[in-house]
């Protein structure tokens, strides 16, 4: 699960292709939806992108040309073959990333949220997030997307420093930032959120911390604060090797880490989870469903998925990829209507592990209740309550274990993968050394385990 240091991103669910991979990704003060309930969250991809950005290895592609109706016709296909699949009482968020969504038609985005609409139940509250990269003339757009069902938009600022962007092979530049975000407040009023990076070769603490300052300054509720990954197969990754660029420097990176959520603590923003930050209550619902281990369904190239396919009759809990590439994506879901390339069932362990690697993310971690809805017969104390490692790491200040649940102290959110890494081994061995379960006999007669609070 998860190795990488706390500050890296939390999105992990498109960058990689294997399943293990761990999942990172919440608004309004309102409890999120609880797992087990029967609404899911959906995600949608779009795999296009105008330009590779020299850092990043996420489902993207760089199309010659582009049969965009085909693309929505699929995705329409997929949404609803999907939906049938798990029928949820509701959607309670949609997110479109990628890629870069914004550069999809509004029309195809109404599209989709119709056909959420007409087969399930998308209450007008639902958090539907659109990510926009900044352009020089986005305006106009920016309301045709709100036209089209659009209330939240998540803008991939990177940096407020024109060599920086040009390092990172962004296609725009300060100017265009500044002027995409003060559009979107204007359309998007306390529901758009800025993503910075950190840590980028030879950037230094104290500049870097100006540009955080100036982005307070203009932004709105919601910031994503994202530590560079050096990703194989880069340009970037292939520079630092060369030596043509700098290693970024850890210990840098880990202060403009440490200083950055301090003023952003001091500017009223909740560090709600490791990268993400929101004031007035403006978390985003969509990405607290996967640290909550709730279901979504994936939509789209390269999507992942969490859900109980109830239409197979199973109570399992399976996680799905759909085919990466979008052509060979499109042909199959014009086959089958549906393009997954990969579904695994989950085991009790392995999904415990995911809602313990993934609760600790946020700063109100993993109450008790909501660990009991997935694990009725181990509770926290069963597992957490004896154990020497996990007084440790309480008498250290990273880690409470009290009335509430389990989470990590203000200091152990920085830390959290050496955190994670011992408390899985402890989660491992309790999982082995556990009371065998009590059967409970459902009204058929046949002996089950568990509810569907998967
Ligand atoms: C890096 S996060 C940025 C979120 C943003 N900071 C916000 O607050 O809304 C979003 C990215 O994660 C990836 N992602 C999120 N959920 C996904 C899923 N279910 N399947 C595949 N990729 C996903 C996509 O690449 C998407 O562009
Ligand atoms: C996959 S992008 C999709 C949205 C949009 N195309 C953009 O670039 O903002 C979502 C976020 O992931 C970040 N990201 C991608 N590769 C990364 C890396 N190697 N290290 C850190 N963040 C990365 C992007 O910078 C962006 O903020
Ligand atoms: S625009 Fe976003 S998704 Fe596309 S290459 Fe750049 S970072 Fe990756």
């Amino acid at each position: 699960l998860c190795t990488q240091r706390a500050s890296r991103r939390s999105c992990a669910a498109g960058r990689g292709q294997s399943l293990d991979e761990n999942l990172g990704h919440p608004r309004g003060s309102k409890q999120p939806p609880a797992p087990g309930t029967r609404s899911a969250a959906l995600y949608v991809h779009w795999p296009y992108c105008e330009k590779r950005c020299n850092y990043c290895n996420f489902n993207k592609y760089i199309p010659r040309t582009l049969d965009e109706g085909a693309m929505q016709k699929c995705l329409v296909k997929e949404t609803t073959t999907l939906l049938k699949l798990r029928i949820p009482s509701e959607i309670d968020s949609v997110f479109f990333g990628g890629g870069t969504p914004s550069l999809a038609s509004p029309h195809t985005v109404a599209s989709v949220l119709e056909t959420i609409a007409q087969t399930t139940h998308l209450p007008a509250k639902a958090e539907v997030t659109l990510e926009a990269n900044p352009t020089s003339s986005q305006a106009s757009r920016l309301t045709a997307f709100q036209g089209a069902g659009i209330n939240r938009l998540s803008i991939g600022i990177q940096s407020l420093d024109n060599k920086e962007l040009q390092l990172l092979g962004r296609t725009h530049s300060v100017s265009d930032a500044l002027g995409t975000l003060e559009e979107a407040r204007r359309v998007y009023p306390g529901r758009t959120s800025v993503d910075l990076m950190f840590g980028l070769p030879a950037q230094q603490v104290e500049p870097w911390l100006r540009q955080l300052q100036e982005l307070l300054s203009l932004c709105d509720d919601h910031i994503s604060l994202y530590q560079l990954t050096l990703e194989r197969g880069t340009l970037l990754f292939a520079q630092v090797q060369q030596g043509t660029l700098p290693s970024p420097d850890p210990e840098a990176a880990a202060e403009m880490y440490q200083h950055g959520r301090e003023i952003l603590r001091e500017a009223g923003f909740r560090q709600y989870e490791v990268s993400n930050f929101a004031r007035n209550e403006a978390l985003s619902t969509h990405n607290w469903t996967y640290w909550q281990g709730g279901q979504y369904i994936g939509v789209g190239p390269g999507a992942h998925g969490r859900f109980v396919p109830r239409g197979d009759g199973g109570s399992l809990r399976e996680a799905r990829i759909q085919t990466l590439e979008p052509d060979n994506w499109m042909k199959e879901v014009s086959m089958f209507g549906h393009g997954t390339r990969k579904r695994v069932s989950l085991s009790e362990l392995e999904l415990l592990e995911e809602v313990l690697a993934l609760g600790l993310r946020t700063d109100t971690g993993i109450t008790h209740q909501h660990w009991l809805q997935f694990e009725p017969q181990l509770s926290l104390w069963d597992v957490f309550g004896k154990a020497e490692e996990v007084r440790e790491l309480q008498s250290q200040g990273l880690l409470l274990l009290d009335h509430r649940g389990l989470r990590c102290s203000w200091e152990g959110l920085a830390v959290l993968d050496t955190v994670l890494l011992r408390l899985l081994l402890q989660l491992q061995n309790a999982w082995e050394n556990r009371p065998p379960p009590m059967l409970k006999v459902t009204e058929s007669g046949a002996a089950s385990q568990r509810e569907d609070s998967r």
